[in-house]
């Protein structure tokens, strides 16, 4: 309320509705009704890892999901990076190469990283790179609806966004609808002790370990199905997508990564999990890519007491955001900050101090950050000087 008298009557900052929403969800739970005129709108929020409000509740999973995310677990996940990699280059190389036909990038390491996620975390095949699917449009639409709302307050109300809004709906059902199908095959799976075809859920899987699919588990399972996709498929396809895009707008690093690969894994048919701490450059190269465009530009976080920074008092309760793109961006901590030079993060060069967090700082930050580097470094691989593919 207090956030709604701050603001225009007629259009709402962002950063303010967001404040107005999340205490009414905290005081309220996760459904809630806001009267706006004669207009009723019910808020539902859902408790996936990102958007959990309770603490106890967001504790309670990331215990369970830390261990699922962990060093010592990516080490097993290797085999499902090495192979999606060299399905990706396969179809670059015979399909588009050898017919000489333009590759969007963007659309195939977004079928990439989807199929990563679906198999890893839920043990699912999609083989989205061969297949035709709704899934990766849904995802997009999701996206794009959460962030027309964030944008406009009133963006509900305009007639002209209907069709779209039922767009979002639509995508919103069939992502919810697909992960309660896939809860559904698990449990059938455990009932018969026996696993389905083309759905192998051994408990190693990131998100059925450690669950005996109580009615809690079933629910927690759901809204991090969703959460798993929104915050982990775009992010990490993005990343890849960018960080090509950089390369082949700079030849000199294209070079010296190519080095790197070859000195580093030769013609060495699939990565180890020590290898990826071995390609430094490529480390770097990421690094450098994420300071630029961090798929994520902004986080948010609201103020339990109130704190005085650079001398600006900031009562407790506010929303405060924070933006790596922005610090990314500045001349202050990044000289000559629009050019591309992976060399900032050179191990010897001096580490940026609070001013690059594309992965968010504190017990909030990514929970797949590691997965989303070995996930990217694993498609770079393929990417070496003789141009074949690994293993040919
Ligand atoms: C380049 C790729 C990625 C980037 C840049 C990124 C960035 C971020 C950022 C900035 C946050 C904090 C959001 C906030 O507090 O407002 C976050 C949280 C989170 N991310 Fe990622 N992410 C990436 C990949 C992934 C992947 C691959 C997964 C999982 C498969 C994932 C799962 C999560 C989860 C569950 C949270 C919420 C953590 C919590 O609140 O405890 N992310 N991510």
């Amino acid at each position: 309320i207090n956030s709604l008298r701050l603001c225009s009557p007629v259009r709402l900052h962002s950063g303010c509705r967001l404040a107005c929403l999340t205490n009414a969800a905290e005081t309220h739970g996760p459904v809630y009704r806001v009267n706006v005129l004669h207009w009723v709108l019910i808020y539902i929020t859902r408790n996936g890892l990102v958007t959990a409000l309770n603490h106890e509740q967001w504790y309670k999973q990331r215990r369970i999901m830390d261990l699922a995310f962990s060093s010592v677990y990516l080490r097993g996940l290797m085999g499902t990076f090495n192979e999606r990699a060299e399905t990706l280059m396969e179809k670059l190389f015979y399909y588009f190469a050898n017919n000489k036909k333009e590759a969007k990038m963007l659309h195939l390491v977004n079928c990439v990283t989807l199929d990563v996620i679906a198999k890893v975390a839920f043990g699912v095949d999609l083989d989205m790179l061969n297949k035709s699917s709704p899934f990766p449009k849904a995802i997009e639409t999701c996206l794009k609806g959460l962030v027309y709302f964030i944008r406009d307050f009133f963006f509900a109300f305009n007639p002209k966004n209907w069709p779209f809004i039922s767009e979002v709906k639509e995508a919103c059902r069939f992502l919810r609808e697909t992960g309660a199908q896939w809860i559904q095959d698990r449990k059938t799976a455990m009932r018969n002790g026996n696993i389905p075809q083309g759905h192998p859920y051994p408990d190693h899987h990131i998100c059925w370990q450690r669950l005996r699919m109580t009615k809690e588990d079933e629910e927690f399972m759901l809204d991090n199905f969703v959460t798993f996709f929104i915050a982990g498929q775009e992010t990490t396809a993005n990343l890849i997508a960018l960080c090509i895009m950089q390369l082949a707008k700079h030849p000199d690093v294209l070079e010296k990564l190519k080095k790197e690969l070859d000195e580093v894994i030769g013609m060495k048919q699939d990565l180890s999990y020590d290898d990826l701490g071995q390609l430094v450059y490529l480390s770097q190269v990421l690094k450098e890519t994420l300071r630029l465009y961090p798929p994520v530009p902004v986080t948010s976080r609201e103020l339990k007491e109130d704190i005085v920074i650079d001398g600006i008092h900031i009562p407790g309760g506010v929303i405060g955001f924070f933006s790596s793109y922005v610090c990314g961006r500045m001349d202050k901590f990044f000289r000559d900050p629009l050019t591309f030079d992976p060399d900032r993060f050179h191990p010897d060069a001096p580490r940026p101090y609070y001013c690059y967090y594309p992965f968010a700082l504190g017990p909030r930050s990514c929970l797949g950050q590691n997965f989303a580097q070995v996930g990217a470094m694993s498609r770079g691989h393929a990417a070496r000087s003789d141009g074949t593919l690994t293993g040919t």
